[in-house]
Protein backbone atom coordinates (compact mmCIF):
# COMPACT_ATOMS: atom_id res chain seq x y z
CA UNK A 1 0.00 0.00 0.00
CA UNK A 2 1.22 3.43 -0.68
CA UNK A 3 0.64 6.18 1.98
CA UNK A 4 -0.86 9.59 0.88
CA UNK A 5 2.51 11.01 1.12
CA UNK A 6 4.53 8.54 -1.35
CA UNK A 7 5.38 10.37 -4.67
CA UNK A 8 4.77 7.83 -7.67
CA UNK A 9 7.25 8.26 -10.11
CA UNK A 10 6.63 9.76 -13.75
CA UNK A 11 7.82 7.51 -16.74
CA UNK A 12 5.79 8.20 -19.46
CA UNK A 13 3.16 11.34 -20.28
CA UNK A 14 0.63 11.73 -22.77
CA UNK A 15 0.04 15.32 -24.02
CA UNK A 16 -2.22 16.58 -26.62
CA UNK A 17 -3.20 20.19 -25.99
CA UNK A 18 -5.04 23.06 -27.89
CA UNK A 19 -3.74 25.72 -26.05
CA UNK A 20 -0.16 24.90 -26.62
CA UNK A 21 1.18 27.64 -23.90
CA UNK A 22 4.16 26.37 -22.25
CA UNK A 23 3.91 23.15 -24.09
CA UNK A 24 7.80 23.22 -25.19
CA UNK A 25 9.43 24.32 -21.59
CA UNK A 26 6.97 21.27 -20.19
CA UNK A 27 7.96 18.41 -22.52
CA UNK A 28 11.35 19.89 -22.98
CA UNK A 29 11.63 19.50 -18.72
CA UNK A 30 9.61 16.35 -18.62
CA UNK A 31 12.38 14.57 -21.53
CA UNK A 32 15.24 16.26 -19.31
CA UNK A 33 13.61 14.36 -16.21
CA UNK A 34 13.72 11.30 -18.30
CA UNK A 35 9.96 10.95 -19.16
CA UNK A 36 8.50 9.51 -22.63
CA UNK A 37 6.44 12.12 -24.37
CA UNK A 38 3.72 10.64 -26.37
CA UNK A 39 1.52 13.02 -28.20
CA UNK A 40 -1.08 13.23 -30.40
CA UNK A 41 -0.64 14.86 -34.14
CA UNK A 42 -0.46 18.70 -33.91
CA UNK A 43 0.82 18.92 -30.34
CA UNK A 44 4.09 16.18 -31.54
CA UNK A 45 4.48 18.21 -34.69
CA UNK A 46 4.62 21.41 -32.68
CA UNK A 47 7.14 19.49 -30.11
CA UNK A 48 9.16 17.57 -32.91
CA UNK A 49 9.68 20.92 -34.74
CA UNK A 50 10.64 22.22 -31.40
CA UNK A 51 13.06 19.43 -31.33
CA UNK A 52 12.00 17.82 -28.38
CA UNK A 53 11.93 13.97 -28.72
CA UNK A 54 8.09 12.48 -29.28
CA UNK A 55 6.71 9.81 -29.93
CA UNK A 56 3.59 10.02 -32.25
CA UNK A 57 0.50 8.82 -30.36
CA UNK A 58 -0.09 6.80 -34.01
CA UNK A 59 2.81 4.69 -32.88
CA UNK A 60 1.11 3.86 -29.71
CA UNK A 61 -2.30 2.97 -31.68
CA UNK A 62 -0.89 1.88 -34.76
CA UNK A 63 -3.47 3.49 -36.49
CA UNK A 64 -3.55 6.82 -38.63
CA UNK A 65 -5.20 9.67 -36.92
CA UNK A 66 -9.01 9.86 -39.03
CA UNK A 67 -12.00 11.43 -40.11
CA UNK A 68 -10.23 15.12 -40.02
CA UNK A 69 -8.87 14.66 -36.40
CA UNK A 70 -12.23 13.43 -35.00
CA UNK A 71 -10.21 9.84 -34.00
CA UNK A 72 -6.98 10.07 -32.42
CA UNK A 73 -6.85 8.69 -28.98
CA UNK A 74 -9.65 6.88 -28.80
CA UNK A 75 -8.05 3.40 -29.19
CA UNK A 76 -7.51 0.47 -26.50
CA UNK A 77 -3.95 0.62 -26.64
CA UNK A 78 -4.28 4.36 -25.23
CA UNK A 79 -7.29 3.76 -22.55
CA UNK A 80 -6.07 0.65 -21.40
CA UNK A 81 -2.70 2.52 -20.76
CA UNK A 82 -4.69 5.49 -18.42
CA UNK A 83 -7.11 3.19 -17.13
CA UNK A 84 -4.81 0.05 -16.11
CA UNK A 85 -4.64 0.72 -12.07
CA UNK A 86 -1.11 -0.51 -11.60
CA UNK A 87 -1.87 -1.48 -8.02
CA UNK A 88 -3.27 -4.55 -8.56
CA UNK A 89 -1.40 -7.83 -10.64
CA UNK A 90 -3.78 -8.68 -12.59
CA UNK A 91 -4.23 -5.31 -14.46
CA UNK A 92 -0.37 -5.42 -14.94
CA UNK A 93 0.17 -8.70 -16.39
CA UNK A 94 -3.19 -8.12 -18.83
CA UNK A 95 -1.25 -4.94 -19.99
CA UNK A 96 2.24 -6.88 -20.17
CA UNK A 97 0.19 -9.88 -22.40
CA UNK A 98 -1.36 -6.88 -24.36
CA UNK A 99 2.22 -5.07 -24.81
CA UNK A 100 0.74 -1.93 -23.58
CA UNK A 101 2.83 0.38 -21.52
CA UNK A 102 1.03 2.55 -18.72
CA UNK A 103 1.28 6.32 -18.84
CA UNK A 104 1.36 7.94 -15.50
CA UNK A 105 0.99 11.37 -16.48
CA UNK A 106 -1.67 12.93 -18.93
CA UNK A 107 -1.63 16.57 -19.89
CA UNK A 108 -4.79 17.67 -21.83
CA UNK A 109 -6.81 20.73 -22.61
CA UNK A 110 -9.76 20.97 -24.32
CA UNK A 111 -10.71 22.06 -27.86
CA UNK A 112 -12.12 25.91 -27.12
CA UNK A 113 -15.33 24.95 -27.63
CA UNK A 114 -16.82 28.07 -25.36
CA UNK A 115 -14.44 30.55 -27.00
CA UNK A 116 -15.45 29.32 -30.39
CA UNK A 117 -19.60 29.52 -29.72
CA UNK A 118 -18.68 33.32 -28.17
CA UNK A 119 -16.89 34.19 -31.53
CA UNK A 120 -20.33 33.30 -33.53
CA UNK A 121 -19.13 30.54 -35.19
CA UNK A 122 -21.45 28.45 -37.69
CA UNK A 123 -23.17 25.46 -36.16
CA UNK A 124 -21.34 23.56 -37.54
CA UNK A 125 -18.07 25.04 -36.68
CA UNK A 126 -18.88 24.63 -33.02
CA UNK A 127 -20.12 21.13 -33.62
CA UNK A 128 -16.15 20.20 -34.93
CA UNK A 129 -15.44 22.01 -31.62
CA UNK A 130 -16.76 19.43 -29.30
CA UNK A 131 -14.08 17.57 -27.65
CA UNK A 132 -14.64 14.10 -27.63
CA UNK A 133 -11.30 12.20 -27.60
CA UNK A 134 -9.71 14.73 -25.08
CA UNK A 135 -12.43 14.36 -22.14
CA UNK A 136 -12.23 10.79 -22.58
CA UNK A 137 -8.92 10.32 -21.29
CA UNK A 138 -9.38 12.95 -18.45
CA UNK A 139 -12.12 11.16 -17.26
CA UNK A 140 -10.30 7.98 -17.54
CA UNK A 141 -7.36 8.96 -15.98
CA UNK A 142 -9.05 11.12 -13.60
CA UNK A 143 -10.89 8.06 -12.59
CA UNK A 144 -7.49 6.11 -12.35
CA UNK A 145 -5.91 8.39 -9.92
CA UNK A 146 -4.62 6.12 -8.37
CA UNK A 147 -2.13 5.65 -10.78
CA UNK A 148 -2.29 8.50 -13.12
CA UNK A 149 -1.94 12.10 -12.57
CA UNK A 150 -4.02 14.17 -14.72
CA UNK A 151 -3.21 17.91 -15.52
CA UNK A 152 -5.94 20.01 -17.33
CA UNK A 153 -4.34 23.51 -16.17
CA UNK A 154 -1.35 24.95 -18.27
CA UNK A 155 -0.68 27.53 -15.51
CA UNK A 156 0.31 24.44 -13.57
CA UNK A 157 3.04 23.31 -15.53
CA UNK A 158 5.61 24.68 -13.59
CA UNK A 159 4.68 23.07 -10.59
CA UNK A 160 4.10 19.55 -12.57
CA UNK A 161 7.57 19.93 -13.55
CA UNK A 162 8.95 20.27 -10.14
CA UNK A 163 6.66 17.38 -9.03
CA UNK A 164 8.26 15.23 -11.53
CA UNK A 165 11.90 16.01 -10.47
CA UNK A 166 10.84 15.48 -7.21
CA UNK A 167 9.98 11.78 -7.70
CA UNK A 168 6.55 12.21 -8.84
CA UNK A 169 3.22 12.97 -7.76
CA UNK A 170 1.70 11.46 -4.01
CA UNK A 171 -1.69 10.03 -4.37
CA UNK A 172 -2.91 13.45 -2.31
CA UNK A 173 -1.39 15.22 -5.82
CA UNK A 174 -3.40 13.11 -7.77
CA UNK A 175 -6.57 12.67 -5.90
CA UNK A 176 -6.74 16.75 -5.87
CA UNK A 177 -5.68 17.19 -10.07
CA UNK A 178 -8.46 14.23 -10.57
CA UNK A 179 -11.17 16.71 -8.66
CA UNK A 180 -9.63 19.54 -10.81
CA UNK A 181 -10.58 17.28 -14.05
CA UNK A 182 -13.76 15.74 -13.45
CA UNK A 183 -14.57 19.64 -12.58
CA UNK A 184 -13.50 21.04 -16.33
CA UNK A 185 -14.62 17.89 -17.77
CA UNK A 186 -18.28 18.56 -16.34
CA UNK A 187 -17.79 22.20 -17.33
CA UNK A 188 -17.19 21.63 -20.24
CA UNK A 189 -20.29 19.22 -20.91
CA UNK A 190 -22.84 21.84 -19.36
CA UNK A 191 -21.09 23.89 -22.29
CA UNK A 192 -22.16 22.08 -24.81
CA UNK A 193 -25.10 20.91 -23.73
CA UNK A 194 -26.71 24.34 -23.38
CA UNK A 195 -25.25 25.62 -26.20
CA UNK A 196 -26.97 22.66 -28.20
CA UNK A 197 -30.51 22.49 -26.69
CA UNK A 198 -30.70 26.34 -27.85
CA UNK A 199 -29.42 25.63 -31.34
CA UNK A 200 -31.09 22.72 -32.04
CA UNK A 201 -33.86 22.48 -30.10
CA UNK A 202 -35.38 25.63 -29.42
CA UNK A 203 -38.09 26.31 -27.87
CA UNK A 204 -41.00 29.29 -28.24
CA UNK A 205 -41.14 29.50 -24.59
CA UNK A 206 -37.26 31.86 -25.31
CA UNK A 207 -36.19 30.04 -22.05
CA UNK A 208 -34.39 26.78 -21.62
CA UNK A 209 -35.46 23.51 -21.57
CA UNK A 210 -32.40 22.46 -19.17
CA UNK A 211 -30.51 24.78 -17.01
CA UNK A 212 -26.68 23.44 -16.22
CA UNK A 213 -24.35 25.79 -14.58
CA UNK A 214 -20.85 24.93 -12.73
CA UNK A 215 -19.84 27.39 -9.52
CA UNK A 216 -16.22 27.77 -8.31
CA UNK A 217 -16.22 28.50 -4.54
CA UNK A 218 -14.35 31.43 -4.21
CA UNK A 219 -14.13 32.14 -1.08
CA UNK A 220 -15.69 30.94 2.53
CA UNK A 221 -17.16 33.54 4.07
CA UNK A 222 -16.69 33.77 8.38
CA UNK A 223 -21.02 32.78 8.32
CA UNK A 224 -24.05 33.74 6.56
CA UNK A 225 -27.21 35.84 6.82
CA UNK A 226 -26.94 35.35 10.77
CA UNK A 227 -23.56 33.80 12.41
CA UNK A 228 -25.16 30.22 12.91
CA UNK A 229 -24.98 29.36 8.85
CA UNK A 230 -22.45 28.29 6.85
CA UNK A 231 -21.63 30.15 3.55
CA UNK A 232 -19.31 30.62 0.83
CA UNK A 233 -19.21 33.08 -2.83
CA UNK A 234 -19.01 31.34 -5.91
CA UNK A 235 -18.09 32.23 -9.08
CA UNK A 236 -18.52 31.27 -12.79
CA UNK A 237 -22.25 30.16 -13.89
CA UNK A 238 -22.76 31.77 -17.04
CA UNK A 239 -19.09 33.57 -16.96
CA UNK A 240 -20.48 37.05 -16.77
CA UNK A 241 -18.68 39.68 -14.70
CA UNK A 242 -20.06 41.41 -11.87
CA UNK A 243 -20.10 42.03 -8.02
CA UNK A 244 -18.86 38.84 -7.61
CA UNK A 245 -15.42 39.33 -9.05
CA UNK A 246 -15.22 42.26 -7.84
CA UNK A 247 -11.58 42.94 -6.45
CA UNK A 248 -11.49 43.85 -2.84
CA UNK A 249 -8.93 46.95 -2.44
CA UNK A 250 -9.36 47.11 1.33
CA UNK A 251 -10.87 46.29 4.71
CA UNK A 252 -12.19 43.88 6.66
CA UNK A 253 -13.60 40.67 4.51
CA UNK A 254 -16.87 40.56 2.69
CA UNK A 255 -19.57 39.03 4.59
CA UNK A 256 -22.68 37.36 3.08
CA UNK A 257 -24.96 40.54 4.30
CA UNK A 258 -22.70 42.91 2.43
CA UNK A 259 -22.54 40.76 -0.26
CA UNK A 260 -26.54 40.89 -1.05
CA UNK A 261 -26.42 44.82 0.11
CA UNK A 262 -23.46 45.62 -2.40
CA UNK A 263 -25.36 43.70 -5.15
CA UNK A 264 -28.77 45.40 -4.49
CA UNK A 265 -26.56 49.11 -4.30
CA UNK A 266 -24.40 48.34 -7.65
CA UNK A 267 -27.31 47.53 -9.66
CA UNK A 268 -29.04 50.32 -8.40
CA UNK A 269 -26.31 52.94 -9.26
CA UNK A 270 -26.24 51.08 -12.95
CA UNK A 271 -29.88 51.86 -13.40
CA UNK A 272 -29.32 55.05 -14.03
CA UNK A 273 -27.53 56.94 -17.00
CA UNK A 274 -26.11 60.20 -15.20
CA UNK A 275 -23.57 59.64 -12.48
CA UNK A 276 -25.38 57.89 -9.97
CA UNK A 277 -25.15 57.04 -6.11
CA UNK A 278 -27.25 54.21 -3.74
CA UNK A 279 -26.81 53.87 -0.19
CA UNK A 280 -28.45 50.49 0.60
CA UNK A 281 -29.23 49.22 4.18
CA UNK A 282 -30.88 45.63 4.04
CA UNK A 283 -31.06 45.31 0.56
CA UNK A 284 -33.52 48.33 0.07
CA UNK A 285 -32.12 52.14 -0.80
CA UNK A 286 -31.85 54.29 1.80
CA UNK A 287 -30.85 57.38 -0.86
CA UNK A 288 -30.38 56.87 -4.65
CA UNK A 289 -29.60 60.35 -6.30
CA UNK A 290 -28.46 61.24 -9.89
CA UNK A 291 -26.37 64.25 -10.37
CA UNK A 292 -26.47 66.72 -13.93
CA UNK A 293 -23.36 68.48 -13.13
CA UNK A 294 -20.78 68.22 -15.77
CA UNK A 295 -17.07 66.79 -14.59
CA UNK A 296 -15.97 65.30 -11.62
CA UNK A 297 -17.65 67.66 -9.29
CA UNK A 298 -20.94 65.17 -10.18
CA UNK A 299 -20.47 61.76 -8.56
CA UNK A 300 -19.54 63.95 -5.05
CA UNK A 301 -22.90 65.78 -5.52
CA UNK A 302 -24.99 62.60 -6.44
CA UNK A 303 -23.55 60.74 -3.02
CA UNK A 304 -24.85 64.79 -1.06
CA UNK A 305 -28.15 63.80 -2.48
CA UNK A 306 -28.61 60.34 -2.21
CA UNK A 307 -27.10 60.62 1.71
CA UNK A 308 -29.41 63.69 2.60
CA UNK A 309 -32.15 61.16 1.96
CA UNK A 310 -32.13 59.50 5.06
CA UNK A 311 -28.71 60.28 6.70
CA UNK A 312 -30.07 58.09 10.20
CA UNK A 313 -30.15 55.26 7.89
CA UNK A 314 -27.51 55.79 5.42
CA UNK A 315 -25.01 54.64 8.66
CA UNK A 316 -23.71 51.53 7.93
CA UNK A 317 -24.45 51.44 4.64
CA UNK A 318 -23.38 50.23 1.29
CA UNK A 319 -22.46 52.60 -1.09
CA UNK A 320 -22.18 52.36 -4.95
CA UNK A 321 -21.19 54.80 -7.61
CA UNK A 322 -21.63 54.25 -11.24
CA UNK A 323 -18.68 56.82 -11.79
CA UNK A 324 -14.72 57.44 -10.11
CA UNK A 325 -15.15 58.22 -6.73
CA UNK A 326 -13.74 61.48 -6.36
CA UNK A 327 -11.10 62.95 -3.87
CA UNK A 328 -14.17 65.17 -3.49
CA UNK A 329 -16.79 62.46 -2.64
CA UNK A 330 -14.16 60.15 -0.54
CA UNK A 331 -13.71 62.56 2.06
CA UNK A 332 -17.88 62.83 2.45
CA UNK A 333 -18.23 59.31 2.39
CA UNK A 334 -15.35 59.23 5.09
CA UNK A 335 -17.20 61.17 7.53
CA UNK A 336 -19.99 58.65 7.83
CA UNK A 337 -19.70 55.16 9.13
CA UNK A 338 -20.18 52.99 5.52
CA UNK A 339 -19.39 49.25 5.60
CA UNK A 340 -18.52 48.88 1.93
CA UNK A 341 -18.22 51.42 -0.95
CA UNK A 342 -18.18 50.06 -4.54
CA UNK A 343 -17.09 51.90 -7.73
CA UNK A 344 -15.58 51.67 -11.21
CA UNK A 345 -12.49 53.15 -10.28
CA UNK A 346 -11.03 55.74 -7.68
CA UNK A 347 -9.39 59.06 -8.84
CA UNK A 348 -5.53 59.11 -7.35
CA UNK A 349 -5.73 59.81 -3.55
CA UNK A 350 -9.73 58.91 -2.98
CA UNK A 351 -8.57 55.26 -1.70
CA UNK A 352 -6.29 56.76 0.53
CA UNK A 353 -9.22 58.99 2.24
CA UNK A 354 -11.23 56.56 1.88
CA UNK A 355 -8.63 54.16 3.98
CA UNK A 356 -8.81 56.64 6.80
CA UNK A 357 -11.64 54.30 8.14
CA UNK A 358 -9.57 50.44 8.90
CA UNK A 359 -12.61 48.40 8.10
CA UNK A 360 -14.71 50.07 5.28
CA UNK A 361 -14.36 47.37 2.77
CA UNK A 362 -13.20 49.28 -1.10
CA UNK A 363 -14.30 47.63 -4.26
CA UNK A 364 -13.31 47.91 -7.97
CA UNK A 365 -15.89 45.63 -9.66
CA UNK A 366 -16.82 45.57 -13.58
CA UNK A 367 -20.03 46.95 -15.09
CA UNK A 368 -23.04 44.61 -13.94
CA UNK A 369 -23.81 43.11 -17.91
CA UNK A 370 -27.39 43.80 -18.34
CA UNK A 371 -30.09 41.77 -19.17
CA UNK A 372 -30.01 37.54 -19.54
CA UNK A 373 -31.57 35.37 -17.35
CA UNK A 374 -32.32 35.48 -13.20
CA UNK A 375 -32.25 32.90 -11.18
CA UNK A 376 -33.66 32.42 -7.75
CA UNK A 377 -33.83 28.88 -5.81
CA UNK A 378 -37.07 27.77 -3.90
CA UNK A 379 -37.55 24.93 -2.28
CA UNK A 380 -37.49 21.76 -4.73
CA UNK A 381 -36.83 24.55 -7.32
CA UNK A 382 -35.00 27.05 -9.26
CA UNK A 383 -37.08 29.80 -10.87
CA UNK A 384 -35.84 31.63 -14.01
CA UNK A 385 -36.78 34.94 -15.65
CA UNK A 386 -35.68 37.15 -17.68
CA UNK A 387 -33.99 40.34 -15.77
CA UNK A 388 -36.22 43.15 -15.63
CA UNK A 389 -34.09 45.93 -17.65
CA UNK A 390 -34.12 49.77 -17.94
CA UNK A 391 -34.66 48.78 -21.67
CA UNK A 392 -38.17 48.60 -20.66
CA UNK A 393 -41.17 50.11 -22.98
CA UNK A 394 -42.41 51.48 -19.92
CA UNK A 395 -38.90 53.14 -18.72
CA UNK A 396 -38.90 56.21 -21.50
CA UNK A 397 -41.27 58.92 -20.78
CA UNK A 398 -42.35 59.22 -24.03
CA UNK A 399 -43.64 55.79 -23.84
CA UNK A 400 -45.67 56.63 -20.54
CA UNK A 401 -49.93 58.51 -20.79
CA UNK A 402 -51.02 61.09 -19.37
CA UNK A 403 -54.10 59.93 -17.59
CA UNK A 404 -54.70 63.12 -15.52
CA UNK A 405 -53.48 66.78 -14.80
CA UNK A 406 -50.82 69.15 -16.57
CA UNK A 407 -48.21 67.39 -18.22
CA UNK A 408 -45.16 67.98 -16.58
CA UNK A 409 -42.13 70.06 -18.01
CA UNK A 410 -38.67 68.54 -18.94
CA UNK A 411 -37.81 69.34 -15.85
CA UNK A 412 -40.48 67.28 -13.91
CA UNK A 413 -40.64 64.52 -16.31
CA UNK A 414 -37.01 63.85 -16.06
CA UNK A 415 -37.73 63.60 -11.93
CA UNK A 416 -40.50 61.47 -12.40
CA UNK A 417 -38.61 59.49 -14.74
CA UNK A 418 -35.65 59.30 -12.25
CA UNK A 419 -38.44 57.88 -9.51
CA UNK A 420 -39.63 55.55 -11.79
CA UNK A 421 -36.15 53.92 -12.33
CA UNK A 422 -35.42 54.24 -8.54
CA UNK A 423 -38.42 52.49 -7.46
CA UNK A 424 -36.91 49.10 -9.32
CA UNK A 425 -34.85 48.99 -6.62
CA UNK A 426 -37.11 49.32 -3.72
CA UNK A 427 -38.81 46.02 -2.38
CA UNK A 428 -42.45 45.74 -3.21
CA UNK A 429 -44.71 46.85 -2.64
CA UNK A 430 -42.95 50.02 -3.13
CA UNK A 431 -43.88 53.88 -3.14
CA UNK A 432 -40.60 56.12 -3.47
CA UNK A 433 -40.76 59.93 -3.48
CA UNK A 434 -38.04 61.87 -5.39
CA UNK A 435 -37.04 65.83 -5.88
CA UNK A 436 -34.69 67.20 -8.07
CA UNK A 437 -32.90 63.56 -9.03
CA UNK A 438 -33.02 62.68 -5.19
CA UNK A 439 -34.71 60.15 -3.57
CA UNK A 440 -36.10 61.80 -0.52
CA UNK A 441 -38.61 59.10 0.93
CA UNK A 442 -38.98 55.35 0.66
CA UNK A 443 -41.86 53.02 1.52
CA UNK A 444 -40.48 49.79 1.10
CA UNK A 445 -41.33 45.74 1.48
CA UNK A 446 -45.01 46.51 2.91
CA UNK A 447 -47.81 44.02 2.74
CA UNK A 448 -50.11 46.64 1.33
CA UNK A 449 -49.54 49.49 -0.96
CA UNK A 450 -51.22 51.93 1.58
CA UNK A 451 -48.56 51.62 4.25
CA UNK A 452 -45.54 51.69 1.59
CA UNK A 453 -47.60 55.57 0.83
CA UNK A 454 -47.41 56.05 4.58
CA UNK A 455 -43.83 55.33 5.30
CA UNK A 456 -42.51 56.77 1.98
CA UNK A 457 -44.28 59.57 3.34
CA UNK A 458 -42.84 59.67 6.76
CA UNK A 459 -39.53 59.17 5.64
CA UNK A 460 -39.82 62.29 3.62
CA UNK A 461 -41.41 64.48 5.86
CA UNK A 462 -41.62 68.27 4.56
CA UNK A 463 -39.97 67.36 1.23
CA UNK A 464 -42.70 65.49 0.66
CA UNK A 465 -44.64 68.77 -0.63
CA UNK A 466 -44.00 69.30 -4.22
CA UNK A 467 -41.99 66.28 -4.63
CA UNK A 468 -42.86 63.48 -7.61
CA UNK A 469 -43.91 59.92 -6.59
CA UNK A 470 -43.33 56.19 -8.09
CA UNK A 471 -45.05 53.07 -7.54
CA UNK A 472 -43.80 49.81 -8.63
CA UNK A 473 -47.49 48.48 -9.23
CA UNK A 474 -50.76 49.61 -9.70
CA UNK A 475 -52.94 51.32 -6.81
CA UNK A 476 -55.73 49.11 -6.56
CA UNK A 477 -57.85 51.50 -4.38
CA UNK A 478 -57.47 55.00 -4.14
CA UNK A 479 -56.53 54.92 -0.43
CA UNK A 480 -52.40 54.56 -1.06
CA UNK A 481 -52.57 57.78 -3.63
CA UNK A 482 -54.47 59.56 -0.90
CA UNK A 483 -51.68 59.54 1.27
CA UNK A 484 -49.40 60.89 -1.23
CA UNK A 485 -51.81 63.96 -2.53
CA UNK A 486 -52.61 64.25 1.34
CA UNK A 487 -48.85 64.74 1.87
CA UNK A 488 -48.54 67.48 -1.08
CA UNK A 489 -47.27 65.09 -4.19
CA UNK A 490 -47.53 66.55 -7.29
CA UNK A 491 -47.04 64.39 -9.58
CA UNK A 492 -47.42 59.99 -9.68
CA UNK A 493 -46.02 57.79 -12.05
CA UNK A 494 -47.62 54.24 -12.02
CA UNK A 495 -48.39 51.21 -14.16
CA UNK A 496 -52.01 51.39 -14.03
CA UNK A 497 -54.13 48.23 -15.10
CA UNK A 498 -55.86 48.30 -11.65
CA UNK A 499 -59.97 47.60 -12.14
CA UNK A 500 -60.07 50.72 -9.89
CA UNK A 501 -58.20 52.97 -11.97
CA UNK A 502 -60.84 55.24 -12.82
CA UNK A 503 -61.49 55.75 -9.24
CA UNK A 504 -57.81 56.23 -8.50
CA UNK A 505 -57.10 58.46 -11.26
CA UNK A 506 -60.46 60.18 -10.24
CA UNK A 507 -58.56 61.27 -6.67
CA UNK A 508 -55.57 62.55 -8.38
CA UNK A 509 -57.16 65.16 -10.57
CA UNK A 510 -60.18 65.99 -7.74
CA UNK A 511 -56.43 67.01 -6.12
CA UNK A 512 -54.91 68.73 -9.16
CA UNK A 513 -51.86 66.46 -9.34
CA UNK A 514 -50.60 64.95 -12.30
CA UNK A 515 -50.34 61.13 -12.99
CA UNK A 516 -49.00 59.37 -15.81
CA UNK A 517 -49.24 55.59 -16.37
CA UNK A 518 -46.41 53.67 -17.63
CA UNK A 519 -47.97 50.07 -18.72
CA UNK A 520 -44.85 47.82 -17.14
CA UNK A 521 -44.55 47.28 -13.75
CA UNK A 522 -41.22 46.85 -11.37
CA UNK A 523 -42.23 44.81 -8.47
CA UNK A 524 -38.58 43.35 -6.87
CA UNK A 525 -39.51 41.07 -4.22
N1 LIG B 1 -10.24 12.60 -31.49
C1 LIG B 1 -9.50 12.20 -30.51
O1 LIG B 1 -9.31 11.01 -30.31
C2 LIG B 1 -8.82 13.21 -29.66
N2 LIG B 1 -7.88 12.91 -28.76
C3 LIG B 1 -7.47 14.06 -28.22
N3 LIG B 1 -8.13 15.09 -28.77
C4 LIG B 1 -7.93 16.52 -28.51
O2 LIG B 1 -7.05 17.00 -29.49
C5 LIG B 1 -6.36 18.15 -29.00
C6 LIG B 1 -4.90 18.05 -29.34
O3 LIG B 1 -4.76 17.80 -30.70
P1 LIG B 1 -3.42 18.11 -31.48
O4 LIG B 1 -2.33 17.57 -30.65
O5 LIG B 1 -3.61 17.40 -32.76
O6 LIG B 1 -3.34 19.61 -31.66
C7 LIG B 1 -6.61 18.21 -27.52
O7 LIG B 1 -7.47 19.31 -27.28
C8 LIG B 1 -7.30 16.90 -27.21
O8 LIG B 1 -8.25 17.06 -26.18
C9 LIG B 1 -9.02 14.60 -29.66
N4 LIG B 1 -9.84 15.36 -30.41
C10 LIG B 1 -11.19 15.36 -30.39
O9 LIG B 1 -11.96 14.62 -29.96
Amino acid sequence: MTTPAERRPVRRALIGVSDKSGLLELAAGLHAAGVEVVSTGGTAKALADAGVPVTPVERVTGFPEALDGRVKTLHPNVHAGLLADTRRPEHVAQLESLGIAPFDLLVVNLYPFARTVASGASPDECVEQIDIGGPAMVRASAKNHASVAVVVDPSRYDWVLEQVRAGGFTLADRQRLAVDAFRHTASYDVAVASWMGDVLIPDESGLPGWVGATWQRKQVLRYGENPHQLAALYTGGDGRGGLATAEQLHGKEMSYNNYIDSDAAWRAAWDHELPCVAIIKHANPCGIAVSSLEGAAAIAEAHRKAHACDPVSAFGGVIAANREVTVEMAEQVAEVFTEVIIAPSYADGAVDVLMRKKNVRILVAPEPVRGGAEMRAVSGGLLVQTADTIEADGDDPAKWTLACGTALDEQGLADLAFAWRACRAVKSNAILLAHDGATVGAGMGQVNRVDAARLAVARAGDRARGAVAASDAFFPFPDGLEVLLEAGVRAVVQPGGSVRDAEVIAAAEAAGATVYLTGTRHFAH
